[in-house]
């Protein structure tokens, strides 16, 4: 373990990890806020120094997950704030840049539930995968236009985190009907959208989000019900431009089965992906604070936004 890394820093990386603290864009937040914490505790008085620990900070948390792209989006952007060249001015930097990257992620949020309630009419009934943020703000604007929108919420096996948005669903005020995921295709023919997030998105327009997604996608453009994903633009992922390829997590399997269970059947492999990759002919459209976009036309937005890639500030130089 780093020494020079705060505690604080060392108890968010742990929540990220068993997903106490889930969601890319809360994980993205929560990394921002304990670089900061990093900052402002740090007692060192060499720059250099308070450079490199904020680097090993980043790189503690980078290591939580490996999937949702919004963690690393957000190390970068606190980190590049980091441009003076006192210790006093480099804390100063990393508080300003984290309380910008949260304020801005708010207002995505806000400017995305705008673009994706335009999408959604009076009297939709939607289909949601998991439990996602900028879904939810997609639905609260349309509930604040006046629309009367039912949800039918997918329970998202192994952690069921479709409890958590069938009762935030509720708190809105929006009907919820709550199925197991292998019902899906059943009710697909009384559902005018399927709208889910994302963890990452690929610059050919893949949808990298919770497990079952595809499978979700593959059976909604059978039935013919339109595939949004709601996905501000923190979740697109750089290293995509250039050939990289998304890491999808594989969780413990303690999350599906438990160890007795596990050796009464014979012990059989268990495998856990927690995402999987809904190629983009499945999907619509991805909506983010900067509009809606197809699928295919997403990398545009990328190279306006990274421009041709992106470095790792956390590795040491
Ligand atoms: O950023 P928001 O929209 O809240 O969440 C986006 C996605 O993050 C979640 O991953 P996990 O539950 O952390 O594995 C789900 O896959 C969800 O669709």
């Amino acid at each position: 373990m780093d020494e020079r890394v705060h505690a604080e820093v060392r108890r968010i990386a742990d929540e990220i990890g068993t997903m106490e603290i889930r969601g890319a864009a809360a994980i993205a937040e929560a990394a921002a806020r304990a670089l900061r914490s990093q900052a402002t505790d740090s007692e060192t008085t060499d720059p250099e120094a308070f450079k490199s620990e904020l680097r090993a900070a980043a790189r503690m948390l980078y290591e939580t997950r490996p999937t949702a792209v919004s963690l690393p989006n957000a190390l970068r952007y606190v980190l590049r704030g980091m441009s003076s060249t006192t210790v006093e001015g480099l804390r100063q930097d990393v508080v300003q840049s984290a309380d910008d990257f949260c304020a801005r992620l708010e207002r995505a949020q806000a400017d995305l539930g705008q673009v994706g309630a335009n999408r959604l009419r009076d009297g939709d009934t939607i289909m949601t995968h998991c439990h996602s943020t900028d879904v939810f703000a997609c639905v609260e604007a349309a509930v604040e236009q006046g629309k009367h929108i039912e949800a039918i919420v997918k329970e998202t096996r192994p952690r069921l985190q479709g409890h958590i948005t069938a009762e935030a669903l509720h708190e809105m005020g929006v009907p919820v009907t709550l199925i197991v995921d292998s019902a899906a295709r059943r009710y697909l023919n009384d559902v005018d959208h399927v709208l889910v997030g994302a963890d990452a998105i690929a610059a050919d327009g893949s949808v990298i989000n919770k497990i079952g997604t595809s499978g979700l996608a593959v059976n909604a453009r059978d039935r013919g019900a339109p595939i949004m994903v709601a996905a501000q633009t923190l979740k697109l992922h750089p290293g995509t431009m250039t050939g990289h390829t998304v890491d999808i997590e594989m969780r413990d399997t303690e999350e599906i089965i438990d160890d007795e269970t596990l050796a009464e059947l014979g012990n059989p492999t268990v495998k856990n992906p927690a995402f999987d990759v809904t190629p983009p002919r499945y999907v619509d459209a991805i909506v983010t604070e900067r509009g809606q976009f197809p699928p295919e036309s997403i990398v545009i937005l990328m190279r306006e936004l990274f421009g041709e890639g992106t470095t790792e500030p956390w590795a040491e130089p």
